[in-house]
């Protein structure tokens, strides 16, 4: 069965306890708010569907608990994140100088080139606010990240942020493919013309991606500009250094790099025969089966599994309850000790009358 999405992010908040991370979650997925704070226990995950450039992006937002003591359970969820969002609240100052160690965790625990945004939250409080926005604008600017001021209470601003932060994701695939095509520029060798690649790729695709990229950002993104860079240099050093210089092809690449496609499997378990038989299976053990748009040719290709998510998910609750009963039982045992001791007492001192 196809899938009723074009692509999967899974993005995750971090902040300080009680700045509203999960009333933004709620008040995305759910449309909805609630006063009473309960505080997160290590991690839970909310999924909303959004239309973004005509694409259908699922969401898998995954909540965090600020707490200290569950940091090492939460940073081990950041690895697999495409998009981190930091949280502070802006009538609490410290949690907004605590940022710049959310960040240093985001570095040490992240994959290297996460789309990051920062979330000032609780603007309906402006009566209490204690961070101005022009300090959390420039902290932004710094990071080269955007910045929004949120209100989970009011929704103002919250599925902008989320929105915001999906269409840069978005707009980096996008550059990721458009880095495919511009290494595809090829030197013809036999007329000596100067000849782009679009016979590998067909001409439609590269222009509808080319659309999709400028209308996301008329800024081509740091990706975008490296690989302009580098797939241009070859070219030119090609007409000084003649025909020796070796000529790059994405033809052996697979399909699912350099042109749409739709999935025509979801995302399963490698059988131990994909296992031995199927490369893709290597790297998470789990593959999609996938259908190229323009040249209908079928892949595997790997995959992360939601299943995968949730059964670590499930794991954590496993041991977070088995933890609390055994708690439970060192209570009752204790319990069950002072009594006697205490009947005893009681006991010894009726007898002794
Ligand atoms: N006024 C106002 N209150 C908010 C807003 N967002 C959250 N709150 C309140 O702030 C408190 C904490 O919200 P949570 O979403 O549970 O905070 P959290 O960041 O998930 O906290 P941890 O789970 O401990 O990490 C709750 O009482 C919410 O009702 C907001 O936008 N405006």
């Amino acid at each position: 069965m196809a899938k009723a999405y074009d692509h999967l992010f899974k993005l995750l908040l971090i902040g300080d306890s009680g700045v509203g991370k999960t009333c933004l979650i709620i008040r995305f997925a759910e449309d909805n708010f609630n006063n009473t704070y309960i505080s997160t226990i290590g991690i839970d995950f909310k999924i909303r569907t959004v239309d973004i450039e005509g694409k259908k992006i699922k969401l898998q937002v995954w909540d965090t608990a600020g707490q200290e003591r569950f940091k090492t359970i939460t940073t081990a969820y950041y690895r697999g994140a495409m998009g981190i969002i930091l949280v502070y609240d802006i009538t609490d100052e410290k949690s907004f100088e605590n940022i710049q160690n959310w960040m240093k965790s985001i570095k040490e625990n992240a994959s290297a080139g996460v789309e990051r945004l920062l979330l000032g939250n609780k603007c309906d409080m402006e009566a209490k606010r204690k961070v101005q926005k022009e300090q959390a604008d420039k902290l932004a600017r710094e990071h080269g990240i955007r910045f929004f001021e949120t209100s989970a209470k009011s929704s103002m601003n919250v599925d902008e942020a989320f929105s915001s932060l999906a269409r840069d994701i978005l707009l980096k695939s996008g550059g990721r493919r458009l880095q495919n095509y511009l290494t595809d520029l090829i030197f013809d060798q036999d007329d000596e013309n100067i000849r782009f690649g679009l016979d590998k790729v067909p001409l439609e695709v590269f222009l509808k991606d080319m659309i999709d990229v400028q209308a996301l950002s008329w800024n081509l993104s740091e990706d975008c500009r490296v690989s302009a860079d580098s797939a241009f240099r070859p070219r030119h050093e090609d007409s000084q250094a003649g025909p020796s210089v070796p000529t790059v092809s994405t033809s052996n690449l697979p399909c699912w790099l350099v042109e749409e496609f739709v999935v025509a499997e979801e995302c399963a378990p490698c059988s131990n025969f994909q296992a031995k038989t199927t490369p893709e299976c290597g790297s998470t053990g789990y593959v999609e089966k996938i259908t190229c748009s323009s040249s209908k040719r079928s892949e595997f290709k790997s995959c992360r599994s939601a299943l995968m998510e949730q059964r670590l998910f499930w794991k954590f609750e496993g041991a977070v309850i088995g933890l609390a009963l055994v708690f439970a039982c060192l209570v009752i045992v204790r319990q069950r000790q002072l009594d006697r001791k205490a009947l005893e007492k009681v006991r010894k001192q009726i007898e002794s009358i």
